[in-house]
This record gives C-alpha cells, structure tokens and sequence, in this order.
C-alpha cells in the first residue's frame, strides 16, 4: 500500500490569506456549540475557529471547558447543539474515526506509541508498504520501503529525532513527543483541511524538549496545517500561538491574536479577573 504523500512546504502567510489579501477559509469552524454532562453545562454557546497554517491555543482554568471543547473538535463527544464546518462545509462527527477520516488528527496525551516498535513502524502503522512480487502483494512488510518513506516524511516535516530503526521505548520524553505529532501530522498532511490537535504537548517535558515541541508545532503550521493547543502553559503560547483563546466555566471569554495581547491579560481572563473580551469574534 503506497503511503501518502505529504504535501509541499508552504509559507503560512499563503495558507491563511488567499491570493486577493480575503483571509482563507476556516479549516476548522464550530459555531454555537453547546454541551451538556448531565446537569453540566461544559460548553456555552462557543464559537471557535482555525485556519490552515494558524496555531491557536485554547487556555483555561482547570474545568474550564479546554478538553471538552477539543473532544467535540475530535469526534469524541457530539455536542448538544451547535454546527461543525471543515473548510467551510457543515460537518457532523458521529466518532473520532469520522473527525479523523475528514482530516482532523488528536494527539492524546499518552502518545498511542508502540513503544517496542521502532520509529518507522510506528510512523507508518495502518498503512504499511507491502512487497511486491512478480505476481503482486506478498502480504509481507517491505521494511527497506517503510524505513525509506518514514525518513522522508520526517524530513519533508522537518523532523529530526533519533534514526529511523530506534525503538521508541529508547528515546527522551521529547523525542516521543516529536514522533506522535509527527505521525499525526503525516496523516493530516494529505488533506486538504488538515487539522491537528494537540493535548498538553509539553506537560511532562523539560526546557529543551518543550523547544523540539514547540519548533515543530511551528513546522506544522508552516506546512498549511491547523494547529489547535490545549495547555495551561503560557510561555508556549505567547511562543508558538498565533491566536489565543480563552475558555471561562465553559464560555469563552477571549480570542485575541497573540501579538495583540500579554501576559497579564491573559491571566486576567483566566482567572476572572479581567472581563470578557468585548469582540470575541476572531477579525474576518
Ligand atoms: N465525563 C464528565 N461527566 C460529567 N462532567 C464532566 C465530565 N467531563 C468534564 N466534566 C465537567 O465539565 C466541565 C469542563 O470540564 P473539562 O474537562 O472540559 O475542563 P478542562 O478545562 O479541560 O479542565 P482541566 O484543565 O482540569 O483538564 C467541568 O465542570 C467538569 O467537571
């Protein structure tokens, strides 16, 4: 089976403007998005979107909605109300293969690595190469074929880890990291609306892992793709965000363009502290 190829690099200005300076459209777009757990009322008429080549991070105190949100963007939960749009065409994610099958891949927080497996294997799974004889498919795994095609979509992503053949259990919390964003980002690479969306990505991670995180998260976006981050790590977003979005007891309170805010602004609507941005719609 011929793995996918990932498409060109492209510059992210191009991606979220089109040629006539209008901004392009939303990969991503959920609008009036309600959902309740019983008697809890997770999320509040929410608005949200990204655009290819944007990173937006969700912030939010703890129980604020942030997973909640990314579980309806990721077909985990069906929202109680709401539309769902992927490149401008309403949606309805009934599972996460459905969310995964339109383009849009969750990183979840424990990886899903096999960690005896090495890097290639891992980067390749469910799309193997197969060999081919005379006749057609052996049914046996091309392991040159696969090592060969991983090495090339980590460097068409820019991805520099250990060499191919390492087992993953052998590499840093980091590397880990880097190889399940990058088999996700490999699988949305594809699609002409791809979106990636990442949980915590750097919660267990030192200094130097959180800038081979962050430098690829940047990569992505540089390659047309939609990031959205959920982290309670401020430093990363003012690093790596283009816009920030706040969520407050399930509303959310901000959606401002990272060079349009601070810190302490930030903090502010976290906390409560701060109003409610007054334009909460991201500028069109
Ligand atoms: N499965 C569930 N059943 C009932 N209530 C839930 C469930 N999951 C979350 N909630 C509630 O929904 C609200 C939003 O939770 P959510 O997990 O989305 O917040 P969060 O911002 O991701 O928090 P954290 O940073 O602590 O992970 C909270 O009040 C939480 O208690």
């Amino acid at each position: 089976m011929p793995c996918p190829r990932p498409r060109p690099l492209q510059r992210s200005a191009e991606m979220t403007t089109s040629s006539i300076g209008t901004p392009a459209i939303p990969a991503l777009r959920l609008s009036g998005i309600d959902l309740h757990y019983g008697f809890v009322k997770a999320l509040d008429s929410v608005d949200f979107e990204v655009r290819p080549g944007e990173v937006v991070a969700v912030l939010g105190d703890n129980g604020a909605g942030k997973s909640t949100l990314l579980k309806v963007m990721s077909g985990a939960h069906r929202p109680s109300s709401g539309a769902i749009e992927i490149g401008g065409t309403p949606t309805e994610f009934s599972s996460p293969k459905a969310a995964s099958d339109a383009g849009v891949q969750m990183v979840y927080q424990d990886l899903a690595l096999v960690d005896a497996a090495d890097i290639a294997t891992n980067l390749t799974l469910g799309r193997e190469p197969l060999m081919k004889g005379p006749l057609g498919w052996l049914g046996v795994l091309d392991k040159r074929a696969m090592r060969r095609e991983a090495a090339r979509e980590l460097d068409a992503l820019g991805v520099t880890t250990a060499p191919v053949t390492r087992a993953v259990e052998m590499l840093s919390g980091g590397q880990r990291q880097v190889v399940a964003i990058a088999r996700s980002a490999v699988r949305v690479a594809s699609r002409e609306h791809g979106v990636l969306l990442l949980d915590e990505p750097t919660a267990a991670l030192g200094y130097a892992q959180t800038r081979q995180v962050e430098d690829l998260i940047r990569r992505m976006a540089q390659n047309g793709i939609a990031v959205v981050v959920v982290t309670h790590n401020l430093p990363l977003c003012f690093q790596v965000a283009d816009r920030i979005v706040v969520m407050n007891r399930g509303r959310k309170v901000a959606d401002v363009a990272t060079s349009e805010t601070d810190n302490d602004s930030v903090v502010g609507w976290i906390t409560g502290a701060k109003a409610a941005q007054e334009h909460l719609r991201p500028v069109a």
